[in-house]
């Protein structure tokens, strides 16, 4: 049970009050009861308003659930459909031409284009880890992945000829972003007599064994040591080459977490305020050894020269959603997590901005904060408002505290500049994240009819101009020099030589950051910002044609007469449901937010909250529309539960999938209930179970 103290007519669980009194506030010269007193009134001030938005979500969902029901299928008639959303309120105006206005904005952001890496905030290990991918080894991201198209590595250690075609695709791509005068990398003698590049101007300075180069805004390290045992068989000592990699990454509170109570909420507020502060370790097991990590200082070079030794980190806040028991309202009801959000993460990073530890996060004078999950421009303006609060109670100049916006909701897409209107002077990006984007749109249209097969969301009309749309839309509001376009995840994080086929995309749509799941994936993912200079491409993307709503409201219905199979019904449920149950077992039983679980086809996926909207949901989908009966859906989960178990057979803290364990009924609650979850959420669901689970586990 929590226990609760009281702190102005609020209840705060205990550890939350002490992490705040003991741990948050001290040295950010604000006085605890101006803090209680500040969240007493914002609460009470911003949370009815929060109310009201998710009701008029409820409200907007039951008339779209009526309109589909009158008129099922595809969209027949686009403007009679348009001038519906417009009547209900889910199609606002369009504001006049503008510009942004955000200042004070760090380079990583406004005028850098490279990789952001997202990590769960829970995982002090893990967080540690991409605040440090700011820079990655280029020789380990080949050597251990498949990436390299070369055979494997052999047992046994080093593999001597696996590490020759590293280090010839490495001095390849030198080639590439840094070429010599004459020459190729592979043929570069002694070093000590110079090295004289094509262009002399890319040369920035040197470290006791590094010379530094940089290349469309981004820099590249090449190791020289001899005396290294990859440097001492290398005709010219290098010993490895270091790529600046995560630019930004995001200390994620949402998607990638399990976080349910007090006790979670408050790990995750430790970790972000140890990464502002820069003094978080964590120490862990790894190959029989006890490993110490902090994060890594700035990196020096000649002539004075400093460089950011790690990303510059945003955190993601929890959207509108959801409330949380670690605070309770005078009426005893759960107080809005985002709006504990905005307020704790907003605190913790003031020990950045007033250099209250060893580190700094941003040099620009920025708390940086991702909201996820909001339902166009009204909802934005909440946020604003919402933040505008935060500064005051805090005694932050107006703006400190700035915000990305996931375009990932399709009320958002449709009206993203008055979304963006509605933020525009603390906006520092937009971000399609297409996953969540994607459930919200089977949810949406849930009523028309069935859903073509996941795998064919990808290449859908829908898709195709939600991404074109933001991207322009972005550049027309005057993002470009000032604030991030981002692109959505790779969410195959084993698949790196597909990613590094495919994710020259993302830059190529003008896009100047896009997510990945690994510092690896960041590594491997910069060599397509060397590919691409994102900020011209800008220039030739901002003169074409941005899509209309026509095709971003196309629902992705399936046309009628489709004609699955039996074969095809059975391997899409079975797909999803192995799915659902991979991630939600771990999620439930042990407080994991993000796992690889491999899909059907034995390819590990990184599956989170936002991929388990669209498995859910399109399960939810294809039993109401009867494309499926509960009978065959139940029987997808009983097959899929077995191999899920023998998946996690090697964890010793697993606990297998029975029809009675509360991971697996969360799992079915989550397909036989998706119908009526908000917006086709699968929070309300992940935390009921996780809690109950917890409950059970205290006994
Ligand atoms: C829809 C959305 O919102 S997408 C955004 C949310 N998703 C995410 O944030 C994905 C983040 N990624 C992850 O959580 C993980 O990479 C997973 C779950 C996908 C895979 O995790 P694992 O199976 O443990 O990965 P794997 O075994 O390949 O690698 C583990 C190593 O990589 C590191 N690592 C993996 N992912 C990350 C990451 N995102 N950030 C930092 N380090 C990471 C770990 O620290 C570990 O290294 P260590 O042993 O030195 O500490
Ligand atoms: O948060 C990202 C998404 O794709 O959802
Ligand atoms: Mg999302």
């Amino acid at each position: 049970m929590t226990k609760y103290v009281n702190r102005s007519g609020l209840q705060i669980a205990a550890e939350l009050a002490d992490f705040a009194e003991n741990k948050a506030l001290p040295g950010t010269g604000v006085a605890v009861e101006a803090f209680w007193g500040g969240l007493s009134q914002l609460l009470h001030r911003f949370a009815p308003r929060n109310k009201d938005l998710l009701a008029k979500r409820d409200a907007i969902q039951a008339k779209l659930d009526d309109w589909h029901k009158a008129n099922p299928g595809p969209i027949a008639d686009m403007p009679a459909y348009q001038a519906f959303l417009r009547e209900i309120g889910y199609l606002v105006p369009e504001p006049a031409p503008f510009t942004i206005g955000t200042q004070n904005v760090d380079p990583e952001i406004a005028t850098m284009a490279g990789p952001q890496l997202v990590v769960p905030a829970l995982n002090d290990r893990f967080v540690l880890n991409a605040a440090n991918a700011r820079w990655g080894s280029l020789y380990d991201a080949f050597y251990g992945t498949d990436a390299l198209d070369a055979p494997p590595a052999k047992a046994g250690g080093y593999d001597p000829a696996r590490g020759a075609a590293v280090v010839a695709v490495a001095k390849a791509f030198l080639d590439e972003a840094i070429p010599l005068a004459s020459g190729k990398w592979a043929e570069l003698g002694d070093p000590s007599h110079g090295i004289a590049l094509a262009d002399p101007a890319q040369y920035v300075g040197q470290s006791e064994k590094g010379r530094l180069f940089r290349h469309n805004g981004l820099h590249i390290e090449v190791i020289f040591d001899p005396a290294h045992p990859i440097g001492k068989d290398d005709p010219s000592g290098i010993a490895d080459v270091l790529l600046e990699s995560a630019l930004t990454a995001i200390i994620d509170l949402e998607d990638s977490v399990a976080a349910v109570d007090a006790e979670d909420k408050v790990l995750g507020y430790s970790n972000w305020l140890g990464l502002m502060r820069g003094d978080l370790d964590a120490s862990f097991e790894k190959g029989g050894k006890t490993v110490s990590r902090t994060a890594n200082p700035d990196r020096q070079y000649s002539d004075g020269l400093t460089l950011p030794g790690r990303s510059l980190l945003f955190v993601r806040n929890v959207g509108h959603l959801m409330t949380n028991s670690a605070i309770l309202l005078p009426d005893g009801s759960e107080a809005p997590e985002g709006i504990l959000d905005a307020l704790f993460t907003s605190l913790c990073a003031m020990h950045d901005l007033k250099g209250l530890g060893p580190l700094r996060n941003s040099r620009a004078g920025s708390i940086y904060i991702v909201k996820p999950k909001m339902h166009g421009p009204e909802e934005c303006a909440f946020t604003n408002d919402l933040f505008d609060a935060v500064e005051d109670i805090l005694g932050l100049d107006r703006y400190t505290v700035k915000v990305g916006v996931m375009d990932e909701e399709r009320r958002t897409s449709a009206n993203l500049a008055a979304c963006i209107h509605a933020v525009r002077d603390r906006i520092v990006f937009i971000n399609t994240g297409f996953l969540d984007r994607t459930g919200d749109e089977m949810h949406t249209a849930m009523q028309a009819g069935p859903m073509i097969r996941k795998g064919e969301m990808k290449t859908s009309s829908w898709i195709t101009a939600y991404e074109a749309r933001n991207v322009g839309i972005g550049l027309s509001c005057g993002l470009s020099g000032k604030a991030q376009i981002g692109k959505g995840m790779w969410a195959a994080p084993d698949m790196m030589a597909d990613m590094m086929v495919q994710k020259i995309g993302h830059p190529m749509t003008g896009a100047n950051t896009a997510w990945v799941p690994s510092p690896t994936a960041a590594t491997l993912h910069a060599i397509h910002y060397h590919r691409c200079d994102v900020f011209a491409r800008q220039k030739e993307v901002a003169a074409l044609a941005v899509p209309g709503l026509d095709p971003l409201l196309t629902i992705p219905v399936a046309p009628a007469g489709h004609n699955w199979s039996a074969a095809d019904v059975a391997q899409e449920l079975e797909n999803n449901a192995q799915g659902i149950l991979g991630y939600v077992v771990r999620w439930i039983d042990q407080g994991i937010g993000c796992s690889k679980v491999p899909d059907i086809h034995d390819i590990g996926l990184m599956e989170d909250r936002a991929t388990l909207r669209i498995s859910s949901q399109h399960i939810a989908n294809w039993l109401h529309h009867g494309i499926a009966t509960r009978e065959q859906v139940d029987s997808a989960f009983s097959k899929m539960a077995a191999k899920v178990d023998a998946q996690n057979a090697d964890d010793p803290l697993y606990e297998k999938l029975t029809p009675d364990s509360i991971a697996f009924k969360a799992a079915r609650a989550l397909v036989f209930e998706g119908l009526v979850q908000p917006n086709g959420y699968t929070e309300p669901l992940l935390h009921k179970y996780r809690l109950e689970k917890k409950a059970a586990a205290r006994g």
